[in-house]
């Protein structure tokens, strides 16, 4: 054998050897592996103690490869785009290529955002049994607070189900305390709360007895069978008439708009509408409709019943409400407590509507449509808050809002779904999801401002012994006079004190200031969801409803209260990146609107906008945008999506930025210059009957003729001339003219159109009331008209 034969085999030698080396790499993925492992069972033993445990998501290192592999790809495009720019004196073509430098910088970096929620999700699971256990019936007292704004689009017996699930609770009556914030001020919901005091006495003990699930009367009345053994069909028939008959009394009385003058003899509460008043100019008014200190307030079967109190704050034209929060903030309270704040507020007694009443070291608000669905959801939260190891943290415990009237596939992509389940566990293991609204567990003092500290300690026995022993009479008057106009004045209700003011996304702003100041929070999302809700049912509510959340989101990104300023050092960097997304819904609409524009037009007019078909730059376009919506559609159907469902979340998706977000933009920045006011529009819970027909055919809503629709209809219109346009283009020119060059746009432009065909049927093929109105067309025509016009390229 010749020498160099030798040295060949040497060296195969060699490299096999170095070759099995590399089974040792195995040994590097052990410590991580038996690091995590023994981590759990380390979990695993303080959980036999505590209250809850928190589990990871599966599959994270599958994700974060995946998500490490779309990263290396966006930094391709935009290093493409980077060394790509059509020279100087190429006219348009450069603006164009620029633009889309920009609108991919931007899709670059907000996904790198997205990426902090998805990193490391995790699950809650509570312990009821050892909360059980440890406590028995020593358990704290709860206020829960109720908001409703306005009869016609709330109606009374709605709120008075949510109502009425709420007293039912698992939970012993004389802790709880259920208020009802009525911003309308109206004698038809005082009168509904009225029915609902009598109602009760019949409704808990019935949920009691039958251990019955939902707890509000029209759920449960509309989703249970009838009993088969004939004494509890008896009684299931007479609670189910009396209810009947109740809702009955009251929505007459609302479609008449008057309560009738024999009812109104029945309580004194009554004659505070003697004199009329209106929504916004009124004085206080506050009603215990059921005193649970009182021995007489028992239901039919002689138990105690929780207190039940009514309450619409004074209104008066020249002074501003604050909405929301200014109602939140006339039931919250607060006793003398001891914090880092300016002395002033020290030394104020500041206290308010359910302090004297009640003052509970919990407080649940919920929105009034969202009623309670699981009769344990506050034992649930108690787990949190009493947990010996992390409860002295545990600022709130958020549950995820559910809606009951979605429909399969999810037409406006209201069902928010993927928010739910991915989302906000994983800003829980940031820091703690956001405070969303509703359908959240709160403890008061940090509600009134508390900072974190390790050495505090919570008087879980308050509201026991701190009830009042004045008659009740007297107690009301005294609330009264802490809900006025011009009880706020030189404190700091509304900004260190209380939910905050001037934000139309009170909850979120709040949310972050208390995350801010130490606290964490919890999200718990049981597998019997907590409370249900009515989203919108229409697109025009949806996209008003976006408006409402971008804008307020976006406006507290730009204040001083930005995450990444605000939140430096205080919250972790993911926490702020976290609370980013949302406060960047906004921006993402002038990307979003370049980019559903201006390939196609260039598409038209033959200005090539992405690499060739045959250049390897393809590649990383192509990778991103598959992958990712791959993902995306996965993620929807693990989080139980229809895939058509995730198609139409797609479709709103646009539909979203080109509209809501353009005007949250816009109004923000109308605000930021004082030239228009913050609003807070509610969203209305009830449809006409067309309109819900069609909302649960899933046939898309348009009908009126206002402004957002004809910025869909354009851009729908406009792709599909361009798409049209730009084929024949090709074909006429017998194909001379290189399909190479516009491959992504025309697939960009061809999706565009398939996306939005709902939109051209409701323009041009649709009979029905909710169909694009011709004036929205015709606006839109000639919008698209003036767009090719324009010698932009
Ligand atoms: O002046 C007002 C306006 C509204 N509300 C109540 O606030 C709640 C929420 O209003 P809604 O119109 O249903 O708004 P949504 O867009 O559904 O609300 C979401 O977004 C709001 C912030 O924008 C949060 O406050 C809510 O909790 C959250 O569910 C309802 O119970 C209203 O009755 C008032 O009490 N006073
Ligand atoms: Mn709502």
């Amino acid at each position: 054998m010749p020498a160099e034969a030798w040295l060949w085999l040497g060296m195969l030698a060699a490299e096999l050897w170095f070759g099995l080396c590399c089974v040792a790499q195995s040994v590097r993925w052990y410590p991580v592996r038996r690091g995590a492992f023994s981590d759990r069972l380390a979990a695993r033993e303080i959980e036999m103690e505590r209250l809850f445990a928190t589990e990871k998501f599966g599959g994270r290192a599958l994700y974060r490869l995946h998500a490490a592999t779309v990263l290396a790809g966006i930094c391709l495009v935009l290093y493409y785009r980077a060394t790509h720019v059509p020279e100087a004196g190429s006219g348009a073509g450069r603006a164009a290529w620029l633009g889309m430098l920009a609108a991919e910088l931007w899709f670059g970096f907000y996904w790198v955002i997205t990426q902090s929620v998805r990193w490391c999700p995790i699950r809650r699971r509570t312990f009821k049994d050892r909360l059980a256990a440890r406590y028995g019936e020593r358990l704290p007292c709860v206020d829960i607070f109720v908001c409703t704004a306005d009869p016609q689009s709330e109606p009374p017996s709605l709120v008075m189900a949510t109502v009425l699930s709420l007293m039912a609770y698992n939970y012993p009556p004389e802790k709880l305390n259920v208020y009802l914030s009525d911003d309308g001020g109206s004698i038809l919901t005082f009168y509904a709360l009225w029915e609902t005091s009598a109602f009760a006495k019949h409704w808990l003990p019935f949920c009691r007895r039958y251990n019955i699930e939902p707890r509000s009367p029209a759920a449960y009345f509309a989703e249970s069978d009838k009993p088969c053994d004939p004494s509890s069909l008896k009684e299931w028939s007479f609670v189910k008439g009396l209810y009947e008959e109740m809702t009955e009394r009251i929505d007459s009385a609302v479609q008449s708009a008057n309560v009738p003058g024999e009812i109104r003899v029945k309580h004194k509460g009554f004659s505070e509408w003697s004199t009329v008043i209106t929504s916004k100019d009124h004085q206080p008014i506050v009603q215990v409709l059921i005193d649970g200190k009182d021995r007489d307030a028992v239901d039919n079967e002689g138990n105690v019943l929780p207190t039940l109190v009514y309450m619409a704050r004074e209104k008066r034209p020249q002074y501003h409400h604050n909405f929301k929060a200014g109602a939140m903030n006339s039931l919250v309270q607060s006793l003398v407590f001891i914090s880092p704040l300016p002395l002033n507020i020290l030394n104020q007694y500041i206290i308010r509507v359910s302090s004297v009443i009640s003052n509970s070291p919990i407080i649940l608000n919920v929105d009034c449509d969202m009623y309670s669905n699981n009769s344990d959801a506050i034992r649930d939260a108690l787990c949190f808050f009493l947990d010996e190891e992390m409860g002295h943290k545990t600022a709130f415990v958020q549950y995820p809002q559910n809606y009951n009237n979605m429909t399969k596939n999810n037409i406006y992509g209201n069902s928010f779904n993927v928010l739910n389940e991915v989302e906000l566990s994983g800003i829980d293991s940031a820091g703690g999801p956001l405070y969303i609204g509703t359908g959240c567990f709160h403890r008061r003092e940090v509600l009134c401002g508390r900072r974190f500290t390790n050495d505090y300690k919570e008087d879980w026995d308050r509201g026991i012994k701190g009830k009042t022993e004045l008659p009740i009479y007297q107690t009301e008057e005294k609330a009264k006079s802490l809900t006025t106009c011009t009880y706020e004045h030189n404190t700091q209700w509304g900004n260190e004190i209380g939910v905050k003011y001037d934000c139309p996304v009170e909850d979120v702003i709040t949310g972050l200031t208390i995350h801010c100041r130490g606290w964490k929070s919890v999200y718990n999302n049981p597998p019997r969801a907590a409370f249900i809700g009515v989203a919108p049912t229409t697109l025009a509510q949806t996209i008003l409803q976006h408006k409402r959340w971008s804008e307020g989101n976006f406006s507290i990104f730009l204040s001083k209260f930005c995450p990444f300023i605000f939140g430096k050092g205080n919250i972790s960097l993911q926490h702020q990146m976290a609370y980013s997304i949302y406060g960047l819904w906004a921006p993402n609409s002038l990307p979003t609107l370049y980019y559903v524009i201006i390939p196609s037009l260039g598409f038209l007019k033959g200005t090539p906008l992405f690499p060739e078909i045959m250049s390897p730059w393809i590649m990383p376009y192509i990778y991103v945008t598959i992958v990712k919506n791959a993902y995306s559609a996965y993620e929807a159907l693990l989080c139980g999506e229809t895939l058509r469902g995730w198609w139409n979340g797609q479709r709103m998706w646009m539909i979203r930025r080109i509209t809501s977000y353009l005007y949250g933009i816009i109004d923000t920045v109308r605000n930021m210059l004082g030239m228009s006011k913050m609003g807070f529009v509610v969203s209305p819970k009830v449809s006409d009957e067309d309109e819900s027909k069609r909302y649960e055919q899933e046939i898309m809503e348009f009908g009126t003729s206002s402004p957002e629709y004809v910025i869909i209809a354009t851009i729908a219109l406009l792709n599909l001339v361009c798409l049209v346009g730009g084929l024949c283009q090709i074909l006429t020119s017998g194909w001379n003219m290189p399909l190479n060059g516009f491959f992504l746009q025309v697939i960009l432009c061809g999706l565009l159109v398939i996306i939005n065909i709902p939109i051209y049927e409701a323009m041009f093929l649709r009979k029905d009331r909710g169909r694009i109105q011709f004036s929205v067309t015709l606006a839109s025509i000639g919008f698209v008209m003036l767009a090719l016009s324009v010698p932009l390229f």
